[in-house]
């Protein structure tokens, strides 16, 4: 028997009350997290990652936003949690680092101050002094050289990369079994960001955690991810674990993305056309209007149902459907089929 998930979405929607009509930035979508396991959500600016990560623990805001489905977090249901139960989970077992750290530091206080502050937030019964010594573990653990010292420095004394490290280790205050990190490195040189992403690497190890990476680059899913869910316009378009993913890509969309990858075919110009309205979705596969291998049945009904394709591997695309001939989006020539893969524009 496997072990139960930690975290284990069902049908999660969220949708957004706006002047135009109801918006559906998450679609039902399903996914599961295992203990110690990091999963990416991957997909364009857009897509819905930040609403569907902070739909978890609902700390989108509700209204205008109203979630639905099932979201079962170490066995119990948070979803129909009441506010003050959610508030437990948040900030404590489910700890959130964002993009943009000098936006979650306060300018006015020490990094030291704002950690103590957190810790005896989290646990009123540990005093000053041991809160400090937390403090510094807790930097050390980061890798902030000269954690001690730097405790008295403010935000402003610290590197890009070094307030990311901060915000890290406020987010382990708490000792959470789930780090949910929002593109936690975007706003990073390319150096800086490949030693955040080894640090999450060994902080997870070290604190047992499980992790939902949350990021638009398909570049920096291979080295960190245990499984990838590649979302699109709110739905998932393929799932897998992350050599499926990179090996044997299946989705005309997750090939598309990787073909942006620096160094490939459409590295400058990304995927042609842009996502559908989210408060009027196309029929069919949401991909369809920028496939270039869309025919007539996947512009019509629903995003089509998750086909297996081995065991940690599903794609929701009508090509892999009975009937229909995958080599078509994949590249590989058919024989004796004279159209010509790669290639013909619908529209
Ligand atoms: N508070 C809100 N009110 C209304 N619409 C929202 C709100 N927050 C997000 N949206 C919409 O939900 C959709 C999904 O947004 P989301 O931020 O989740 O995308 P993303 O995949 O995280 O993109 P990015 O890579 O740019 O962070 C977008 O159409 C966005 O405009
Ligand atoms: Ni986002």
């Amino acid at each position: 028997m496997s072990e139960e998930p930690l975290l284990k979405v069902e049908g999660l929607t969220t949708e957004f009350t706006t002047d135009n009509g109801t918006l559906t930035a998450v679609d039902g979508i399903d996914f599961e997290i295992n203990r110690g396991e990091t999963l990416c959500l991957v997909g364009e600016s857009g897509s819905g990652k930040t609403v569907a990560s902070e739909s978890i623990t609902r700390i989108v805001p509700t209204p205008p936003g109203e979630v639905s489905g099932s979201v079962v977090f170490d066995g119990q249901e948070i979803t129909a949690m009441s506010e003050s139960e959610l508030r437990g989970i948040r900030g404590g077992r489910v700890a959130h680092v964002f993009q943009n750290p000098q936006d979650a530091l306060n300018h006015c206080y020490t990094v030291g101050w704002q950690i103590v502050e957190a810790i005896q937030t989290h646990d009123p019964d540990v005093t000053k002094q041991e809160a400090r010594e937390r403090a510094i573990e807790l930097l050390s653990d980061v890798g902030v050289a000269n954690a001690a010292a730097r405790l008295d420095d403010y935000p402003h004394e610290f590197s890009g990369g070094q307030k990311q490290r901060v915000m890290i280790a406020m987010a382990l205050v708490t000792n959470p079994d789930l780090l949910i990190a929002d593109e936690p490195t975007t706003a990073l040189d390319v150096t800086v960001q490949a030693q955040i992403l080894n640090l999450l690497e060994d902080i997870q190890d070290k604190y047992d955690m499980s992790i939902l990476f949350v990021t638009h680059d398909l570049g920096v899913v291979a080295g960190i991810a245990d499984e990838v869910v590649v979302m699109y316009a709110g739905k998932v378009m393929e799932r897998g674990g992350v050599h499926e993913i990179f090996d044997n890509p299946s989705h005309p969309y997750t090939r598309a993305l990787l073909e942006c990858l620096p160094g490939k075919a459409r590295s400058a110009e990304g995927i042609p056309g842009s996502l559908p309205s989210p408060i009027n979705p196309p029929d069919g596969c949401r991909f369809a209007p920028r496939c270039d291998y869309a025919v007539e049945e996947c512009r019509a009904g629903d995003q089509p149902p998750e086909e297996p394709l081995s065991e940690n591997h599903a794609v929701s695309c009508v090509h892999y459907q009975q009937g229909y001939d995958p080599s078509v989006v994949r590249g590989e020539a058919t024989q004796g089929d004279d159209a010509t893969a790669g290639g013909v524009t619908s529209d």
